[in-house]
């Protein structure tokens, strides 16, 4: 079994509050959604070197807390604050947000025919850097960064020339999920439902991508300690990958929070427990 407690050492930045929610409420602003509150006052705090998992039932408000935090605009924020690394997040743009380096998985990631996966994440890669200040990499000097870490994913190079997402497997289209996470390697990276829809094996090898870019970043001294952020309703992810703390998630609330034992508890006691 893969296993890996992100728990790292070294850089200095490690233990540092990254994200700090504080009395969350968010509603739909969409025709269908009718105003209704979906995040009904969450607080959650995530410090660099640690990975947070959310469990909760279906409907309970995971994806609208990740979707709200990188500023989809389906949702308005009511009241409540957000900072990320120390600096108000809400009034940012969805753009600003990314640059400022927060990173979302998509759950159904999408297909973007005619545009090739290296072009892509080139294309996503130097926006990063420009906003930043720094010169934008130009093909050749791309794929020497991008090689070691299709290595540290151990990712077929194949990948790199087919069109995004097109024609790939539910288990290849959420490794290049993780391949663009290694290409962007956000402070903090939110992974909605990494887990769903894989097989034994696939589940296997996005877990061992995952553990590979936690295991590059613990060993890169150049970028800050990121932190990780997974939704996921399995228990089985977390036996591959183990996080600091398990949130326990109902009706657009964090109801409890705990070691990795409560992904245990929650298997055997189901929602009830906490109702
Ligand atoms: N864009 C939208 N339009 C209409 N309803 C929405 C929209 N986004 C979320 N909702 C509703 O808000 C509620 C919370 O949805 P959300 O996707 O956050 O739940 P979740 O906890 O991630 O659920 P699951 O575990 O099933 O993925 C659900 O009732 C959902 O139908």
């Amino acid at each position: 079994m893969v296993s890996c407690s992100f728990v790292i050492t070294g850089a200095s930045t490690s233990g540092d509050v990254i994200l700090e929610v504080s009395d969350l409420h968010a509603r739909l602003v969409t025709e269908q959604g009718n105003g209704r509150e979906i995040l009904k006052g969450v607080n959650l705090t995530v410090k660099r070197g640690e990975v947070h998992a959310i469990m909760g039932k279906n409907g309970c408000g995971k994806s609208t807390l990740s979707k709200v935090l990188v500023g989809h605009p389906d949702y308005e924020v009511t009241s409540g604050s957000v900072t990320f690394k120390g600096e108000p997040l809400l009034d940012l743009e969805p753009e600003e947000r990314s640059h400022a380096g927060l990173f979302l998985s998509f759950q159904s990631p999408v297909e973007v025919p005619g545009v090739s996966n290296t072009d892509f994440l080139r294309m996503a890669y130097n926006a990063k850097l420009q906003a930043s200040g720094g010169e934008e990499l130009d093909p050749l000097e791309f794929y020497g960064f991008l090689m070691p870490k299709l290595e540290q994913l151990k990712m077929d190079p194949s990948f790199l020339q087919r069109n995004v997402n097109e024609g790939f497997s539910g288990g290849e289209k959420k490794r290049n999920e993780i391949l663009q996470l290694a290409v962007l390697s956000p402070d903090l990276g939110i992974l909605d439902e990494i887990d769903s829809g894989l097989d034994v094996d696939a589940l296997r090898d996005v877990a061992a991508a995952i553990n590979g870019y936690i295991a590059a970043a613990e060993k890169d001294e150049s970028t800050n300690t990121p932190a990780m952020l997974m939704i996921t309703h399995y228990r089985r992810l977390l036996e591959y990958i183990q996080p600091s703390v398990v949130h326990i998630m109902l009706d657009g609330k964090i109801v409890d929070s705990g070691s990795s034992d409560m992904a245990q508890i929650l298997e055997e006691k189901g929602y009830d427990n906490w109702m």
